[in-house]
């Protein structure tokens, strides 16, 4: 286009503005007539009723203008100050505008999968880091038919420890928050194999917390455990209770937790920890459940080892311990409905704020012991388990139960679900219709 005919097109647009000006309606007229009377009140004149809109005497002043501007700059920065959060970073408000997007690491396994699925089903977005070797392609598929739409669900086989791959993912997506489940997690396991736990545990979270620091995501909800209690001597459990863990599950995620909790002190980074008790249940809809790998039966957790024995896929169910100091000599542990964790986890998500970090136990607050866990197995299966009765199992302490009265308080937080025998019905639904976890139907 010549230089000429760009001038003519602009006079041309111009031209059409103006005539386009002249056709304004009627509404419009109004709302200018009534902004000039109230430029006129403000003034202290009197508001002339046959005054034109186009008259120049009515247009608001330099003076005037400016403090309009400046009404309306305070106006915007409060409304988005509402939307965004005091620092724009407000993941909840981010989330009603319906852009949160949650890294979930781990999201194949029991835990995250159904975080996963809660949070699918509450809108967020969300991106699943899992490299299968404790997880299942099967919970991934299930939350993927439930979530078919492009942009809700992404799953990304990766392995954690390569910090490479870690933040490439950081790089290809703008993560708002991470929860990160990924972790081996079997007390029995970890005391035979605890290079695998401190690396698993301590050096992955290491390369999960500087990709978010490289990438700017902003909250952490970080998964420990009561492990890192270790055998406390007053009961129940409080966020103050000193930690000594006494196996390496509970060593490494201390250390994990101290490396976030460090990190945190010079950091506007929003980081809530919870403290799990023993989980168990399942989705109340059947549609996940806990389908541990069957080579690690042996470290398998209680809830597994029961329904196992219900199936008859392992002969009898072995108590490990019975000469415990607790009210029949087995252990005693606080168990956790997964739907009410997962609850937890978004309460902590909406409740996260820069620089806040909170420790939190989720439990009930009741102490169960092995034998009174087997009964209610027994009445949820409904199947007559044999049990043996071994020996104590090393890194195992006798009692552990949560006092959950600051999450209570702090996040409005409440297990709903703590009958054990309705949980382990739930569960043992799924387990029975999944004899060989998702690879079975
Ligand atoms: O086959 C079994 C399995 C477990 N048990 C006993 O049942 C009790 C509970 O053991 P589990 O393995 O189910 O659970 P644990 O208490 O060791 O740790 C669990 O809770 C805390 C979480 O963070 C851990 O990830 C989880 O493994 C222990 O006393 C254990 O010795 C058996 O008697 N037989």
């Amino acid at each position: 286009m010549t230089a000429t005919a760009r001038t003519e097109a602009l006079l041309h647009i111009q031209a059409s503005t103006v005539e386009a000006a002249h056709q304004l309606p009627d509404v419009t007229l109004k709302t200018r007539r009534e902004f000039s009377g109230w430029i006129l009140s403000l003034r202290g004149e009197k508001k002339d009723e046959a005054m034109d809109y186009s008259d120049l005497r009515h247009k608001p002043r330099i003076f005037e203008r400016i403090a309009i501007a400046g009404f309306l700059i305070v106006l915007c920065t409060l409304i988005t100050k509402q939307s965004l959060g005091s620092n724009g970073t407000n993941v909840f408000s981010r989330h009603e505008l319906g852009v949160t997007h949650v890294l979930i690491t781990g999201g194949a396994g029991y835990i995250g999968s159904h975080a996963a699925l809660r949070l699918l089903k509450d809108s967020y977005r969300v991106t699943i880091v899992d490299n299968l070797s404790r997880g299942n392609i099967g919970a991934i598929k299930v939350l993927q038919s439930l979530f078919p739409q492009p942009g809700r669900l992404q799953f990304i086989f990766a392995d954690l420890g390569d910090a490479k791959t870690v933040d490439k993912i950081f790089s290809e997506n703008a993560f708002d928050a991470v929860m990160h489940f990924a972790a081996v997690a079997y007390v029995g396991e970890s005391t035979l194999e605890p290079l695998r736990y401190y690396h698993n545990i301590t050096a992955n979270t290491l390369v999960v917390l500087e990709a978010m620091v490289r990438h700017g995501v902003k909250t952490l909800i970080y998964s420990s455990t009561c492990a890192t209690y270790g055998e406390p001597e007053k009961m129940p459990i409080t966020e103050e209770t000193p930690q000594f863990p006494i196996n390496p599950y509970g060593k490494a995620k201390k250390m994990a937790e101290d490396i976030i909790l460090d990190f945190s002190k010079n950091s506007n980074m929003a980081v809530m920890i919870l403290r799990y008790f023993n989980v168990i249940g399942s989705d109340p809809e059947g549609r996940l459940g806990e389908a541990p790998r069957p080579e690690l039966r042996e470290h398998g957790r209680i809830s597994g080892a029961c329904f196992d024995a219900a199936l008859s896929i392992i002969p009898g169910l072995k108590v490990k311990g019975t000469d415990y100091p607790t009210r029949d000599g087995t252990c005693i542990r606080d168990y956790i409905d997964v739907t009410d964790l997962v609850d937890a986890h978004v309460k902590a998500l909406e409740k996260a704020r820069p620089k806040r970090v909170g420790i939190y136990n989720v439990g009930t607050g009741k102490g169960r012991s092995v034998k009174e866990f087997v009964d209610a197995c027994k009445k949820a299966t409904g199947a007559d388990i044999k049990v043996e009765y071994l020996s104590r199992r090393p890194g195992d302490y006798a009692e552990v139960y949560s006092d959950p009265s600051k999450i209570n308080r702090e996040l409005n937080w409440t297990a709903q679900h703590t009958n054990l025998l309705e949980s382990l019905s739930i569960a043992w639904r799924w387990q029975k219709s999944h004899r060989n976890g998702y690879s079975s139907p």
